[in-house]
């Protein structure tokens, strides 16, 4: 096998292609803009939940759109990866990588992600462009989440057959201007998705569409 090294800057050597076919002609196609939704919060908090729902919500309403699901991703593209800060960190930037290219295909892009460091979703709306990103705070609070546990996770959290568990023995920094926080314990999945919903017109209608198109030429 040849040399392996594993870069962190931009690569020397290695130019950017591009082809003929810009951000606003797919937009054009789909109708829409295309946005990233960040769904971050403690395991169990509803983020998958609210991520397929909404993605049904979009889907059955014309916009094209898909969801990103960590525990998703943790079976193919992240698979090699575990959760010190160093492995979640790669894997958010991989997942908000793929935000990107996906956003930049023309499709709204729902991230569920615990992501659990402030320093780690700002990683992610750097990668994904600040004028398309928004984070929204699934604020469960960490005793209701504990208390459906639906994995069994926290049980083993507590026993210590899991280490570095989000919540119990690894930090959750809850986000200081995320665009919506909403509470699943006092929220229902319907009004949790009414919002969201709301949000996503908002951003990726015709009017966004035309802005949007003016910053990203890819
Ligand atoms: N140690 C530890 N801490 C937190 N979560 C754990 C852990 N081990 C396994 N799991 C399961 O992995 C899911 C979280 O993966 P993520 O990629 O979203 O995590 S992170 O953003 O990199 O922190 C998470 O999924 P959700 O419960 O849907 O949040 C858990 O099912
Ligand atoms: N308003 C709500 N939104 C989302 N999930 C909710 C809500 N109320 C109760 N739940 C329940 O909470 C659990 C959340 O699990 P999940 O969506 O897998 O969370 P996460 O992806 O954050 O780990 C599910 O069993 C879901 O039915």
């Amino acid at each position: 096998m040849g040399e392996v090294s594993i870069q962190a800057g931009v690569p020397a050597n290695v130019f950017r292609t591009g082809g003929r076919i810009r951000l606003v002609d797919r937009q054009r196609l789909f109708g829409h803009a295309s946005m990233t939704i960040w769904l971050t919060g403690l395991s169990g908090a509803g983020k998958s939940t609210i991520a397929y729902d909404l993605e049904a919500r979009l889907v059955g309403g014309g916009f094209s759109a898909v969801v990103l699901d960590g525990d998703n991703l943790r079976h193919g593209i992240n698979r090699n990866l575990g959760f010190t800060e160093e492995d979640r960190r790669e894997n958010l930037r991989r997942a908000a990588e793929v935000a990107r290219l996906m956003n930049d295909a023309g499709l709204i892009v729902i991230c569920s992600c615990i992501s659990p460091l402030r320093s780690d979703r700002e990683m992610a709306r750097d990668i994904v462009g600040e004028r398309r990103f928004a984070e929204v705070y699934i604020s469960t609070p960490l005793a209701v989440c504990e208390g459906r546990d639906c994995k069994g996770l926290y049980a083993k959290a507590r026993s210590g057959q899991i280490a570095h568990f989000t919540g119990v023995s690894a930090p959750y920094e809850a986000p200081e201007q995320a665009a919506l926080a909403l509470d699943t314990s006092a929220l229902s999945v319907d009004e949790c998705v009414s919002q969201l919903f709301g949000m996503a017109l908002h951003c990726c209608s015709p009017a966004a569409m035309e802005e949007v198109s003016h910053e990203y030429h890819i």
